[in-house]
């Protein structure tokens, strides 16, 4: 029989041996991953390697074929999922508002676990006040009562962190929380987690994304998937670099960083003659 470990209360994530199967296939082959506390991770690699999926686990949203994911020191398969999903923030930018909502409203349906604003719900003065500090946090102290659809996709994003971490999460997931803003809007987001990441050190982050550029400087660490197995996990300086990336996409790509932050240039391949 083999020995099954305990889950280590000290681990934010413990991925173990996970395999998923979906429809037949094997989409994960044996994944190993320990996020630590206060660690800011990036999840990288190309289409369909398998970040989603990983994403799933890190949000109790999934369980494994077979191996174990203990979350926040609980082992999935063995916990309620639902409970262990409140104490996890998660900013989707597919998010989608219908109602014409304030950016504190958005907030606290963080608190309420809903889309909208729940009807006969009230928050409390102490919840206002808790979902007005995390607009002040992403900077958006001056936009509370601006409704959604006249918000920026800029103003939305950080809203979405706000609404995240209204319920004090251990553990924030952001899945590709960049798409869709524009170069100045981006900036302005990913200071947002470069402040969030020193004025909550003891947050831990997983963020998922295509684009080497929609890191942020305080990434901490990185693992890089392809078809379904990891290709580097580790230090980001060590793992986010020329020869790992340009593996993993199997495309020559140059990886550069400057004050911090990351640069990719896929380089074109040699032409054959003609
Ligand atoms: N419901 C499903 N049935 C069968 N295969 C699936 C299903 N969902 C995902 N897959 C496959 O699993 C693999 C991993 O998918 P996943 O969405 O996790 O990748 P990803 O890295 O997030 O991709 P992307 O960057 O395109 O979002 C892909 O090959 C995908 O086609």
């Amino acid at each position: 029989m083999t020995h099954r470990r305990d889950p280590d209360p000290g681990a934010v994530l413990d991925l173990h041996r996970v395999t998923f199967r979906r429809e037949g296939t094997e989409i994960l082959h044996g994944i190993d991953l320990r996020v630590d506390p206060g660690e800011r991770w990036a999840l990288l690699g190309p289409n369909g390697a398998g970040k989603s999926t990983i994403l799933g686990f890190c949000g109790a949203v999934e369980h494994p074929t077979s191996g174990t994911v203990d979350v926040l020191g609980r082992r999935i398969g063995r916990v309620e999922l639902q409970a262990l999903r409140r104490e996890i923030g998660h900013v989707n930018p597919r998010h989608a508002v219908r109602s014409a909502i304030t950016a504190r409203e958005v907030v606290l349906t963080g608190l309420t676990g809903t889309l909208e604003t729940v009807m006969r719900w009230a928050p409390t003065s102490a919840q206002i006040d808790r979902a007005d500090a995390m607009l002040d946090l992403v900077g958006l102290e001056d936009r509370r009562e601006v409704v959604w659809p006249t918000m920026s996709q800029g103003e939305r994003g950080r809203a979405l962190i706000a609404r995240a971490l209204v319920s004090d999460p251990r553990l924030l997931l952001l899945d590709e929380p960049t798409t869709g803003l524009d170069v100045a809007a981006r900036e302005q987001f990913l200071e947002t987690l470069d402040d969030l990441s020193e004025h909550h050190p003891e947050l831990t982050t997983v963020l998922v994304t295509h684009h080497l550029e929609e890191l942020p400087a305080s990434t901490t660490h990185a693992v890089v998937i392809a078809h379904g197995a990891i290709v580097s996990a580790g230090a980001a300086s060590e793992v986010v670099t020329t020869e790992v990336i340009s593996r993993a996409f199997e495309h020559p790509i140059e990886v550069t960083r400057e004050g911090g932050r990351w640069g990719a240039r896929a380089k074109r391949r040699e032409r054959a003659a003609s």
